[in-house]
């Protein structure tokens, strides 16, 4: 590691601390690694005089490590002094400490000005000017948000967690909270210029601040929807008609035409396809029923055949056969039974459908943890998101569930909004869809953060440690993600989509974030690689071409269902078919209407607040931010004209780059028509991006 200089006009043994900062930094950005020596020097303004740095290596806390949470205190008291005064011979803040912070909690420092340019800068550093921010307001911590979970937690290292709460009550380290609130340009800039996480981490305190003024609950307790909302229908299992017996009749003389010795032995008569049991002689190949595939199609005069050859788990081969007459499974029959209602240990457990036996099948979608649906326009797939999202409503409470939904075809979900499980009303934007996915990322870095804080391995035993009283927060709830189109998506956003879902779905099981996206379009160029490689189940309807079903199943089969929710679930042991459950719109209405009698909607976030975050992303991702700087400030110009001329870029592009300089208080605000003021010198400069030697 480099060698810091000290600076020599630090008087160690007169300053009642030092501050540790850290200046190793190592992380991903983007897909590339990267390290950092330079320290981070913002922090304490620019007029640093009594900062001594030495080299600290910071925990990589993620994959896009840029946390500013190791900015030590040692007390110059004994090590007894300081356990007694702080509990610990360490005090770790939590956040940036500004020098506001600074003197109210180190007292003024005792460092003597030598010349009159460091006394103009002591004092500058002492008289704390607020900065002038008309349209963001600190985060007011006073006020409880219902999604207490989601709030800042409280960072100590190394102490079991029910010390921690005892310790941080006692200690000041609110104020560093506090000081977080409001954007400053300073605070965020850092050595390694470009990376936007601890950006994502302050603007996501702004993001979420409309839900606290929305919240108002009508009710404590959440009354869950009634199940006799939803309609039933009996279906009799034994039932043999005719037809059914008139196929096994062509079956059987059908394999006699071409000489196997087999035998339809059993039938299975699902709600649309009807599946014979066929039982061979010893010694006949399996796959001589497979070669017959279109002569058993062309006998029966059926539009498709499928055959399991065999059935896993059977001594037979399948051959399934469409119905003469089709039945509605009832969402109301899959939903309406004890291993669903009262399965509390799976709160995402969802009913699909019924398979060909006659059973309800059930996914969890904990255990999944996410899930690609795909099939052609009307095959099933709105139908099958809608079961899955009425499934999770009538097991969670807004708390237990968040919902983010995502709805580019903006008619299928619309039925949704303003429930109280929704993080963000329904998304039908694209660029928002893209923005959501990306705010799903930090959460789950957030949660992952907040697990190794309270020592806890995943939402789950978080959850537990609440139940249990060892964390004092509220519980955590799920998020279930659900995009229903992700060909809309693609193309519009491809690269930003692409990274967020491959991120979500390699890591965010265990944060309790979950994923379901649904396609019409199963070609590659939508569902990529890396997204169907992280998306183990797969449900597929009905689709195009044999082409389109490998994508989904990695096999053939999709291409010959029959539409209207036949599907086929493909699960880590076998592929399952079955029929969707139906549930009709006024049910659905009737649930979520039940729901928002009860409660108002909560949201976290609103859509102008993520479309503002994903402005500052992609402007402090413009890789001429650094360049435009220093021209800007060596030029004492901010001409949006002149910084167009010297880089030819457009004028959108120009102007969003001095929004961000303006944001950085490198330059001054608009001001009519007067021209912006270019408010730092060049080292300066240096010093807020953190290049400073
Ligand atoms: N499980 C089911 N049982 C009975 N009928 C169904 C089922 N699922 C879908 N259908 C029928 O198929 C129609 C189309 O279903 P759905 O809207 O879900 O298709 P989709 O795949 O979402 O189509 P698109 O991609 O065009 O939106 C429904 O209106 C309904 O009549």
């Amino acid at each position: 590691m480099r060698k810091q200089k000290e600076n020599p006009q630090l008087n160690i043994e007169k300053e009642k601390f030092i501050i540790f900062q850290f200046v190793k930094l190592e992380g991903i950005r983007g897909k590339e690694k990267y390290k950092s020596d330079r320290f981070v020097s913002p922090i304490f303004g620019r007029s640093v005089k009594d900062v001594v740095t030495v080299p600290f290596t910071v925990k990589d806390t993620g994959d896009t490590t840029r946390r500013f949470d190791a900015f030590r205190t040692k007390a110059k008291l004994s090590e007894e002094e300081a356990k007694e005064k702080y509990g610990n011979k360490y005090y770790e803040f939590t956040n940036i400490v500004s020098n506001k912070t600074r003197t109210e909690y180190f007292g003024e420092s005792n460092y003597v000005p030598t010349n009159e340019k460091e006394k103009e800068e002591v004092k500058e550093r002492t008289i704390i000017k607020p900065i002038a921010r008309n349209y963001r307001e600190p985060v007011q911590k006073e006020q409880e948000s219902p999604f207490k979970a989601y709030q800042e937690p409280k960072r100590v290292a190394h102490v079991p967690p029910v010390m921690n709460e005892k310790k941080i009550e006692q200690e000041p380290v609110v104020e560093t909270y506090k000081r977080r609130a409001p954007i400053e340009a300073k605070d965020i800039v850092t050595s390694d210029f470009g990376s936007n996480q601890d950006l994502d981490d302050v603007l996501q305190d702004e993001v979420r601040k409309p839900q606290r003024e929305i919240y108002k609950p009508k009710e404590e307790s959440y009354i869950y929807p009634s199940i006799k909302i939803f309609s039933k229908k009996q279906r009799d299992l034994n039932d043999k008609p005719q037809w059914l017996l008139d196929q096994i009749d062509v079956i059987n003389a059908t394999f006699e035409q071409f000489g196997i010795e087999a035998e339809v032995t059993d039938s299975r008569k699902g709600p649309t396809v009807t599946r014979y049991e066929v039982s061979l002689d010893p010694g006949v190949n399996v796959k001589r029923i497979s070669g017959i595939q279109d002569n058993l199609m062309m006998n029966l005069s059926s539009q498709s055949i499928r055959i399991e050859a065999p059935i896993p788990g059977k001594p037979y081969v399948g051959i399934e056969v469409p119905n003469v007459k089709t039945e509605i499974v009832a969402f109301g029959n899959v939903v309406d039974t004890k291993e669903f209602l009262e399965d509390m240990e799976h709160p995402l457990k969802v009913a699909l459908g019924v398979d060909i036996d006659g059973q309800n099948i059930y996914v969890d979608i904990q255990a999944m943890p996410h899930g690609l649906i795909a099939g052609a326009t009307n095959s099933g797939k709105s139908v099958c998101v809608n079961t899955v999202l009425v499934s999770l409503l009538l097991k969670n409470s807004p708390k237990d569930l968040k919902l983010i939904l995502i709805d580019p075809k903006m008619v299928e979900l619309t039925p949704y909004n303003d429930l109280p499980h929704l993080i963000t009303p329904v998304i039908t934007d694209v660029k928002m869809a893209a923005a959501a996915l990306n705010w799903a990322v930090s959460e789950m870095e957030k949660r992952y953060q907040t697990f190794s804080q309270s020592r806890s391995r995943d939402i789950r035993s978080y959850n537990d440690n609440v139940k249990r009283g060892l964390i004092d927060s509220e519980k955590m709830p799920f998020i279930v993600v659900v995009i229903d189109e992700l060909a809309d998506l693609m193309a519009v956003a491809a690269h930003d989509v692409e990274e967020s879902i491959q991120r979500l779905t390699q890591k965010a099981r265990a944060a309790g974030i979950h994923l379901l996206v649904a396609t019409q379009r199963p070609s590659t160029d939508v569902v990529k690689g890396t997204i169907k490689s992280n998306i183990p189940a797969r449900i597929a309807f009905k689709v195009a071409s044999f082409v389109d079903s490998t994508t989904i199943l990695d096999g053939a089969g999709a291409e010959a269902l029959l539409g209207k929710g036949d599907m086929l679930l493909k699960r880590s042991d076998r592929t399952h078919r079955l029929q969707g459950a139906f549930i009709p719109d006024e049910e659905i209405y009737a649930v979520t209407d039940f729901i928002r009698e009860q409660y108002q909607p909560q949201y976290v976030f609103q859509h102008e607040a993520l479309k503002q975050q994903a402005h500052m992303r992609e402007v402090t991702s413009d890789d001429l931010f650094e360049s435009v700087a220093y021209f800007v400030v060596q030029t004492g110009n901010a001409s949006i004209n002149n910084i167009q001329k010297e880089f030819t870029i457009g004028f959108n592009r120009a102007q969003k780059l001095v929004e961000m300089l303006e944001e950085y208080e490198i330059v001054s605000r608009h001001q009519g028509t007067k021209a912006r003021e270019v408010l730092v010198t060049t080292m300066e400069l240096k010093e807020i991006l953190g290049q400073n030697e």
